[in-house]
């Protein structure tokens, strides 16, 4: 712009146009809706919200039961998390509030002034006085509202999945696990060199019991979800679980069966209860803790206690545990492993520790998922355990895993991922947090699952072996004693970032490919597992999804278009008809070939000369537990 001497400019302006206004009125204004009915902005913001219905008539036309009021059935239900929440050496609940401090609470003051269960005069203590706020079976919108608001590295992603952190830990903790050793879990369990089970006493359980609930009722606010276990209707287990984070509410919320609105309102009281206080620690002077984080299994009194682990996995596989107790005495096996069926009603179960590819195997576009982690087998067929999938999302990509990929959207909770600080798009190949990132959806994001989720028996046992050696075959055919061998070893790898501390594929022998859930000795499993496949004439497999060639570090995964392939095979059947020839070492039985897949690739020999490990893992495999 030019300028003279004096600074002014010489530009000449060219004027604004001139703003029109009405002549009758004087005040514009818009006509162009109905005024909102509200007098005041937080009347008009109550209409926004309109009251959830009860769901079920009350007037009784249900049966001939007596049929209680709306009012009376609230009073119940918080006496019962009152309960739940009680401190046992004060022997009494806290005073329990529903709804949200911040906001207006559902079933106000007065609710809690008659509910909560009377202390006894001697002991009061402070917190005997306050409430405690119960937020209980949010809504994922609800519960995304508390994350995003309350807990910091919560986000929503470009697709609607809610981000979030962990925390210090992002894989579990199985040295830190104990189960409380007492006069019958002594003689039932599986304890000693091998196992899972890390003995406290039940003293010490108490301890950390306390030292949970406390923790939880020293909060504004807790969040508390009653939930079910297996589809199949007569072993369902009812889970309750308080826990401190709105993050931990909406993973259990996808993971475990939800329960119909009618189903929660006679609910009643828990077969089982977690205790999840999270970020808190355990006390080291505590006897038998080992470091700040402690996991504790008490059978007796149905209960597990969380502190000082925020990942979430610990919750879901902690349940595992618990159904590998208390199905196994129903004459029910408890199954480490993925399942699908065919359109002709022919199931497969997919057994692997935990990366080996369940999630992504049994998540098949052709055939209806039934479950992508833990099943039962029982006289009837096979019930998934969990209302939810669990997939690892290391280098995850839609052409590989289209269903996975698409059912990360809202409602989704997606762990430990890195995104765009701007679009929010997610980098899956980012490791800066972990290699462990998950995505937790309820299981009817998958478009074929199969709800209810449950099937006929099966037709083929699959063991998902991801083999860091390189040395097993892709693919092999299995007797039934070769494949009770296979399942009681369960000879795979640790991958990385699952459990603490693993950093890279770390060979291990993992009994019934999933040694760190199983609670009694791996025979008991092994034994209803060939009972049942020979019964229902099941074939078993054993797929290595991991190293062939070659090493880990010097060859590469066995692709997994060509894993699909395998497993294509198997379902259609055509693999048990292919010819077979034997390996020297193993007596595996080795296809020739398989239709999409190299040749070469099926038979190790082709691709390893002499494997320097080879010698050793032949000593390693032995049993001798
Ligand atoms: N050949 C293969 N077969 C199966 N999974 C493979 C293969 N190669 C790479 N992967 C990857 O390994 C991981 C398997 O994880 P996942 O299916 O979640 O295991 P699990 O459910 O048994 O814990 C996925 O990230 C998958 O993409
Ligand atoms: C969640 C886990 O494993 P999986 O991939 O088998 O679900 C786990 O081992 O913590
Ligand atoms: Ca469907
Ligand atoms: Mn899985």
């Amino acid at each position: 712009m030019a300028a003279n001497g004096n600074g002014v400019s010489t530009t000449p302006k060219s004027p604004l146009a001139r703003i029109q206004t009405q002549k009758n009125g004087g005040i514009c204004h818009d006509d162009s809706g109905k005024p909102v009915k509200a007098q005041t902005i937080d009347e008009l913001h109550s209409l926004q919200k309109k009251r959830s219905a009860p769901t079920t008539p009350l007037d009784g036309v249900q049966g001939t039961f007596a049929t209680i009021s709306e009012d009376e059935r609230q009073r119940q239900q918080l006496q019962s998390i009152s309960a739940s929440l009680a401190s046992l050496t004060r022997g009494t609940g806290p005073k329990v509030v529903r709804g949200d401090p911040a906001g207006k609470v559902q079933s106000v003051s007065h609710v809690a002034h008659h509910h909560h269960i009377e202390a006894p005069t001697i002991s009061v203590s402070d917190s005997s006085l306050k409430f405690t706020h119960v937020l209980y079976n949010l809504s994922p919108a609800e519960l995304y509202e508390q994350a995003i608001k309350y807990e910091k590295g919560s986000f929503i992603t470009s697709t609607g999945a809610l981000a979030t952190l962990s925390g210090a830990k992002t894989g579990r903790s199985p040295r830190d696990k104990r189960v409380v050793i007492d006069d019958s879990t002594q003689d039932e369990l599986w304890w000693g060199k091998g196992s899972p089970n890390i003995e406290m006493d039940e003293h010490t359980f108490m301890v950390n019991r306390e030292r949970a609930v406390d923790y939880l009722n020293s909060l504004d606010k807790v969040f508390v979800n009653d939930q079910f276990l297996n589809w199949d209707p007569q072993n369902r287990i009812k889970v309750r679980i308080v826990s401190a984070r709105a993050y931990h509410s909406l993973f259990m919320h996808n993971m475990c069966i939800r329960p119909t609105p009618e189903e929660l309102e006679n609910f009643g009281t828990p077969d089982f209860t977690i205790y999840n206080a999270g970020q808190f620690p355990c006390n080291r002077y505590t006897h038998y803790m080992t470091s700040s984080t402690s996991i504790d299994l008490n059978l007796a009194r149905r209960e597990m206690v969380i502190l000082g682990t925020q990942y979430a996995g610990e919750m879901k596989k902690g349940l595992f545990s618990v159904m590998h107790y208390l199905m196994p005495m129903r004459q029910i096996l408890s199954l480490h492993s993925g399942c699908n069926m065919g359109k002709d009603g022919d199931v497969a179960l997919f057994f692997g520790l935990s990366g080996t590819g369940k999630t992504t195997l049994s998540t098949d576009h052709n055939r209806y998922l039934i479950g992508d982690d833990e099943h039962c087998w029982s006289d009837n067929g096979v019930s998934n355990i969990e209302g939810g999938c669990y997939a690892k999302c290391i280098d995850l990509s839609r052409e590989k895993e289209p269903d996975i990929w698409n059912a990360i959207k809202f409602g989704t909770v997606l762990e430990n991922v890195v995104f765009d600080e701007h679009t929010r798009e997610v980098d899956y190949g980012d490791k800066s947090v972990t290699e462990n990132t998950r995505a937790a959806y309820p299981i009817e994001y998958i478009p074929n699952a199969k709800i209810p989720c449950v099937g006929p028996h099966p037709k083929n046992v699959i063991l998902l072996a991801c083999d860091a050696f390189g040395v097993l075959p892709p693919v092999s055919k299995l007797s039934l004693a070769q494949t009770m061998y296979h399942f009681i070893s369960g000879y795979t790898a640790l991958v990385a970032g699952t459990e603490d501390g693993i950093k890279e594929p770390t060979a291990t022998f993992s009994a019934c490919f999933g040694a760190a859930f199983i609670m009694l000795h791996p025979t008991k499993y092994a034994a209803m597992l060939a009972e049942k496949m020979q019964k229902h004439g099941a074939t078993g497999w054993l797929v290595n999804t991991g190293w062939s060639g070659g090493s880990y570090g010097s060859g590469n995964r066995i692709k997994l278009p060509y894993t699909r392939k395998i497993i294509d095979a198997i379902h259609s059947g055509s693999l048990l008809n292919a010819t077979y020839h034997k390996t020297e070492v193993f007596g595996l039985d080795i296809p020739t070939e398989i239709e999409g897949v190299p040749s070469e690739i099926l038979h190790p020999e082709n691709t390893v000369s002499c494997h320097p490990s080879l010698s050793l893992f032949f000593l390693w495999i032995r049993l001798d537990f």
